[in-house]
């Protein structure tokens, strides 16, 4: 996952102690006029590099897949209490770029401005060190968001855009979980969404040597538009960008409670937030009660119909993949 490899992010306390010490240790190392200005090239190029390497660390986000783009998007939006996510981030970002030229550049002028007498080079040198440590002081809030964002996003949960997927939905107790476990050997992984108790159970099933995914969003996909906060929302949104094909479990036994009016009234508005999105219907418990109206059914109580309706998602899907994922 894109944001797994985004290493913890200094503090400006950290770098500042990090910076200086080190200069000490140059300093000692030489006399005179020449051990301040190894201590101001050592500490301008420790604050300036570790701040650009934390600046770089980060994707590109105009070319961040467009379901981690907006997934950073909706939980950046919750961390910072904000209405721009990733556009706060990106001016966090720019900031500590600035940081970064500006520590450089420190160094560079008060190395060139250093006299020859060495009680001035010192003073002189502990001016350029307080203008250092005024930057990042400057940046200490953006080095601070930089960090809480990269906390967040680092827990998104693991799932491929580039593997094909199905997204489960419909209401609860309709048989969606039994149906995913079936299918994929109970070997599921549950990942928390950071911005919400929503998780996200993600399973793998193989279908003619190509691995799938299988998505199920308890919390997000099987309740009404209406009852998600715009963050929840959100998150719907960037599994649009993902689901290569919607499997809707209508249940018409009545043992999860909710009639099936409500169901289709789900469905429609699972159908329109997915556009072009296949959805495949499918009627689930029928060892309970009789058939409604789906493009296929099943039983995961007596074992039947599971693998007509992995066959009917994959084939609505309409694509195989070109390279199998390997795990
Ligand atoms: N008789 C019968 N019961 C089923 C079948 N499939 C699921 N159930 C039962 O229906 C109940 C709900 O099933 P789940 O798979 O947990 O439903 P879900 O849609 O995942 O529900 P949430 O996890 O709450 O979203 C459980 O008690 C299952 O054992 C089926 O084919 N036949």
């Amino acid at each position: 996952m894109i944001f797994e490899s985004l290493p913890t992010t200094p503090t400006s306390e950290e770098l500042l102690d990090k910076a200086f010490s080190r200069a000490a240790r140059a300093g000692r190392a030489k006399q005179g006029v020449e051990a301040q200005q190894s201590m101001l090239q050592t500490a301008s190029n420790i604050l300036g590099d570790n701040l650009h390497n934390v600046v770089t660390e980060w994707p590109d986000f105009d070319h961040v897949d467009p379901f981690y783009g907006e997934l950073a998007d909706a939980i950046l939006r919750e961390e910072f209490a904000s209405e721009d996510g990733v556009d706060e981030l990106r001016q966090h970002l720019s900031e500590l770029s600035w940081a970064s030229s500006k520590t450089h550049d420190l160094g560079r002028e008060y190395i060139g401005r250093l006299p020859n007498d060495a009680e001035k080079a010192r003073k002189l040198r502990k001016q350029g060190f307080a203008r250092m440590g005024s930057v990042m002081n400057q940046v200490e809030d953006d080095l601070a968001a930089v960090g809480a964002a990269r906390d967040a996003l680092k827990t998104i949960p693991d799932i491929r855009p580039d593997v094909p997927t199905v997204v489960v939905a419909g209401y609860p107790n309709v048989g969606k979980s039994s149906f995913v476990n079936a299918v994929t050997n109970a070997n599921i992984e549950t990942a928390e969404y950071p911005f919400t108790t929503k998780s996200v159970d993600i399973g793998h099933f193989q279908h003619e040597r190509v691995t799938w995914q299988l998505v199920d969003t308890p919390g997000l996909l099987d309740r009404p538009a209406d009852e998600r906060n715009e963050i929840e929302d959100q998150a719907v949104s960037a599994l649009t960008h993902v689901g290569d094909v919607i499997l809707f479990f209508l249940d018409p036994s009545g043992t999860c409670g909710y009639p099936l009016g409500d169901q289709r009234a789900l469905r429609a508005e699972v159908a329109d937030r997915f556009g072009d999105t296949p959805l495949v219907t499918v009627c689930s418990k029928t060892d309970l009660s009789e058939e409604v109206e789906a493009d296929c059914y099943m039983s995961v109580e007596n074992d039947e119909g599971i693998e007509e309706t992995l066959n009917a998602a994959v084939e609505a899907a309409g694509h195989e993949p070109e390279l199998p994922f390997e795990e």
